[in-house]
């Protein structure tokens, strides 16, 4: 009996790395756009592509013709729409160093526990402030970004870039306070500004009693990965937004876990 023939599969040292190489870029990218709007994209383009290949397998000329068409034109539209995506991809990989300083990514890799254990202390002073502002129903709009750029916010917010803390949020919101009218942006583990201004949302779907302070929540997580916390000044509610979607009168152990999820 003939032996099977491996041949024609020779794998040398040199192919594992590139394999490797890759399987850790494509997990790289994944991480990155994990939670965004950049999947819902890709999955079009993928939808697309698939298209493609069954109306040439189908042989229906026509079709092909405009779909072809469609995705010469989209290759550039595509570096216009991912260009948040590569911009952050390519800050990542120069904020390496910072990475490496911290060890978060020894965390990602080695320590799931300690992973979990982690966010449940980075989670636990805004959880603590929500828990406070619902029952004193004191007005609160938190936006929580992955990736915060600079220019998205550069004219309409107080920079603060500070420590995520319990009291701090709560003062923010105080109705006396200079900054308790707009939103605070978290990210990077950090507050990183405080009454901004964000876009409204012109959905005409909703609530009757959702105002204004909902309708930027909403908004900001219409268009961005952003998502937000509303908390309503009038009934001490808490909602909750992303990608344009709201859930409202949440507990605060459904906010825990969304935000477990999200942030
Ligand atoms: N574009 C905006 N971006 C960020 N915050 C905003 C914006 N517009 C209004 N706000 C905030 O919303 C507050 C007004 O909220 P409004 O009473 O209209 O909201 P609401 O959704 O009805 O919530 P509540 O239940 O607290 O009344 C303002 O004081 C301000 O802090």
């Amino acid at each position: 009996m003939k032996g099977l023939d491996f041949d024609f599969l020779k794998i040398t040292f040199i192919d594992v790395i590139d394999i490797l190489l890759v399987a850790l870029l494509i997990y790289y990218v994944y991480s990155l756009i994990r939670n965004t709007l950049a999947v819902n994209l890709i999955l079009g383009m993928f939808i697309i592509i698939l298209c493609y290949f069954v109306v040439s397998t189908l042989n229906m000329r026509l079709m092909e013709a405009i779909i072809n068409k469609f995705i010469s034109v989209g290759i550039i539209s595509l570096v216009v729409i991912f260009q948040p995506e590569i911009r952050r991809f390519l800050l990542h990989i120069g904020k390496s160093t910072y990475i490496q300083k911290n060890r978060a990514w020894y965390n990602r890799l080695f320590g799931r526990n300690t992973a979990i254990q982690d966010n449940y202390l980075r989670i636990k002073p805004i959880m603590d402030a929500c828990k406070s502002m619902k029952k004193t129903k004191t007005g609160a709009l938190l936006v929580f970004l992955k990736f915060y750029d600079d220019q998205l916010f550069a004219n309409s917010c107080e920079v603060l870039d500070a420590k995520i803390s319990k009291r701090l949020l709560e003062s923010i919101f105080q109705k006396n306070s200079p900054l308790h009218d707009g939103a605070v942006v978290i990210s990077e583990n950090k507050i990183k500004s405080a009454s901004c201004i964000l876009p409204l949302t012109d959905n005409d779907k909703l609530p009757p009693h959702f105002g204004l302070r909902h309708r930027a929540g909403i908004g900001i997580s219409e268009n961005t990965d952003a998502v937000a916390i509303i908390i309503s000044e009038e009934t001490g509610e808490i909602a909750y937004a992303k990608q344009g979607q709201v859930r409202s009168n949440l507990t605060l152990e459904q906010l825990e876990k969304l935000l477990n999820k999200d942030y």
